[in-house]
Order: structure tokens, then C-alpha cells, then sequence
């Protein structure tokens, strides 16, 4: 794989680290950095750096859409954005409904040390059934969810940037959580009508059993001798929800060690599609602070469809109102179960990290 990146980027968060052993080192001369001082299209001037030194400012407006317009053949031209540290490299599929990345290249691609650094790979494509687009996500580890919360934010921004839309715009969206609407607001923060949560056991899906009208409401869940109170819930994706246990009701959710408690969760007989568990501690009834393990891309920054499963499962447990701040490792999403409709409006930013191209 040569990697091409031309950074505009503001300074990286720490972030864990993948170690995949399949894959071939890059060697030193692999990377070449470009270093644009401002928008990539204009600049004519490229400084090469020293990996050394990056004083990096963002580019002084969205890069316009030739950036990803210009064809390199064997290379795939990319922008990489995230949502609260929620990272994802953005394709522009517009073209076909087929992804130009497989899912085994999504897991080079993703590697923190080996390939560019995301959480997944994110597809804008056409829309189907009347909708503007579609969206299709690969996680890190190759494995396609339904959907992705933070990631349609970022898609959302990526498309303003491919149409040259300005100001306030809203899509359709199709995806495997059927139609999502994001809106861009104006202060550049995206609004999404995430739709319905979904309730029945069967659909999350889990194998436990259901404690209220066919839903699993602080149920049991037995991980390793310990006993968790859970709420499953799904937002197209699945989600298990956890305030405590039966021993300790009130969760320290800094204390708790991911790395160890997320697999057990994930990969637990109970769900048979795997689960994404969203660990939370309830600091009033309208602030909530959250910490996950990501199915296929275990501990992340944030998570969009997680935030909006917790607050379902604080209303459904009594500890929120509908109308929800919710703290995530990488900053706060405002979350809302609305009543009327009993549709989820998530709202937050995404923000582009730097643009690049690779050779596949
Ligand atoms: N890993 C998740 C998909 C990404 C969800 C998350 N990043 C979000 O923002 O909703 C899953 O396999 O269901």
C-alpha cells in the first residue's frame, strides 16, 4: 500500500492502536506527506516536512470537489473526517453501488500503524427508492453494520463538500437502518432524524428474555459470574445498554477496564449478531456520561447510535427525560427521544481531518 496524505489536519487525538500482523510494514519511503498550507485544490506550493515538525493550520474553507475529481489511476482519492474522535475515511461512490473498497482492504486502510487510522470506511453512494443517497460503512474490522451515528454526520458534511452545497441542507439517506435525514445547521453542527428505536427482543437481536412487552428492559446478563442490568436496544445496529450491576447500581464508567469487559459483551451467546455495549453513569435526569465498546471496532471515541440507545434505555429505565446531553470520551452529542413521533434527533459535529489518496 502507498499512502499519499496532503495533511490538513488539526493536531491527531491520541488514539489507541491496532496491531494486525498480516499486514506488510510501510516502509519510510511509502509515506510521502504533503503539507498544504491551505486549500489543497489552489495550492501550487507543497512543503515536504520532516515528520518531525507539523505546524498545521485547517484549510480556510471546505476543499471544493476537485480535490476528489482528479483521477490518479490505482490510486483511491479519500477524505478522512471524524465525529468526536469517531474517525472514518470517506469514499466518493456516487458512481456505482458497488463499494471500491472491500472489506479486506477496509481493514488495512484502518490500521492505525500500518494504513491511514479510522474506526471504518464510510461510502456515499446513490440513492435508492427515491433517496438522495445511500450509505454503506465497513468497521475495522471488515464487518458491515446496519448504520453509523457519527459516521452520517460526517457523511452529511462530505456531500456538502462533493455538491458545493452551502448553508443549511438536509438529505435522504438510505441505509441498513432505512432512512436516515441529516440536516446541517447553522452553526455547522448536523441534526439527524436517526428514526425509531427498536424494542423487540427478537429484532435487536437477543436471545434474552424479554421482561416488557416483548422488550428487554434491565434484564440479567451473566458475564463471567457477574451480573449486569441491561436494556437492548436497536437503532438499526445493536445495542446493549448497561447502567450497573446488581452489585454496584451506580457505574464509575472511567474505572471500568474496556478492553477486557467490551469482548465479553460483544461476542456473548446472547447475541447472535454480536452487540455494540454502551457502558453509562447518570449524572442528572438530562446529563448522561457514557463510555463504549464498538462491535468490529472495539473501544471508540464516541458513538452516535450508542448515544441515542442509552437515552431509550434512561427513559425506559427511569434515570433521563427524553432530551438528553450525553458525554462521550471524545465530546457531548445532544440527543432527543421525541415523544410525537417516537423518532431519535441526534445532534453534533463532524469535522474533516485531512484529505489523501492511496493505492490499493
Ligand atoms: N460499530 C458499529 C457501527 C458504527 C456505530 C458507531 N460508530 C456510531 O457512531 O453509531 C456496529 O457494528 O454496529
Amino acid at each position: 500500500m502507498d499512502l499519499r496524505t496532503s495533511i490538513n489536519l488539526n493536531p491527531l487525538k491520541p488514539y489507541h492502536c491496532r496491531s494486525l500482523t498480516s499486514l506488510k510494514p510501510l516502509q519510510p519511503h511509502h509515506l510521502q506527506l504533503k503539507l498544504f498550507k491551505s486549500n489543497p485544490i489552489s495550492t501550487k506550493l507543497t512543503t515536504f516536512i520532516s515528520a518531525t515538525s507539523m505546524s498545521i493550520e485547517a484549510p480556510p474553507k471546505a476543499s471544493n470537489p476537485s480535490f476528489l475529481d482528479q483521477k490518479e489511476s490505482g490510486f483511491l482519492r479519500f477524505v478522512k473526517y471524524h465525529g468526536l474522535g469517531n474517525d472514518f475515511i470517506l469514499v466518493d461512490n456516487r458512481d456505482s453501488f458497488e463499494p471500491k473498497v472491500t472489506p479486506e482492504q477496509a481493514v488495512k486502510l484502518c490500521d492505525r500503524n500500518f494504513g491511514i487510522g479510522a474506526d471504518g470506511v464510510i461510502f456515499a453512494m446513490p440513492g435508492i427508492n427515491g433517496t438522495d443517497y445511500s450509505m454503506r460503512i465497513f468497521n475495522s474490522d471488515g464487518s458491515e453494520p446496519e448504520m453509523c451515528g457519527n459516521g452520517v454526520r460526517c457523511f452529511a458534511r462530505f456531500i456538502v463538500e462533493l455538491e458545493n452545497l452551502q448553508g443549511k441542507q438536509s438529505f435522504t439517506v438510505h441505509t441498513g437502518a432505512g432512512l436516515i435525514v441529516p440536516e446541517i445547521q447553522d452553526d455547522g453542527r448536523v441534526r439527524v432524524d436517526m428514526g425509531q428505536p427498536i424494542l423487540t427482543a427478537s429484532d435487536v437481536p437477543t436471545k434474552l428474555k424479554a421482561t416488557k412487552d416483548q422488550a428487554v428492559i434491565k434484564a440479567g446478563l451473566d458475564v463471567e459470574g457477574v451480573t449486569w442490568n441491561v436494556t437492548c436496544v436497536s437503532m438499526g445496529n445493536p445495542h446493549c445498554v448497561t447502567f450497573g450491576t446488581t452489585q454496584s447500581q451506580a457505574l464509575q464508567v472511567d474505572n471500568l477496564n474496556l478492553s477486557d469487559l467490551g469482548p465479553k459483551f460483544e461476542h456473548h451467546e446472547v447475541f447472535p449478531a454480536r452487540t455494540n455495549t454502551e457502558f453509562v453513569q447518570v449524572f442528572s435526569h438530562s446529563h448522561l456520561k457514557m463510555r463504549v465498546w464498538e462491535r468490529g471496532a472495539g473501544a471508540t471515541l464516541a458513538c452516535g447510535t450508542g448515544a441515542c440507545a442509552v437515552v431509550v434505555a434512561a427513559v425506559l429505565e427511569g434515570h433521563s427525560e427524553r432530551n438528553c446531553t450525553v458525554d462521550l470520551p471524545g465530546g457531548p452529542l445532544e440527543i432527543e427521544w421525541r415523544e410525537e413521533d417516537n423518532h431519535i434527533y441526534m445532534t453534533g459535529p463532524a469535522k474533516v481531518v485531512f484529505y489523501g489518496s492511496v493505492s490499493l
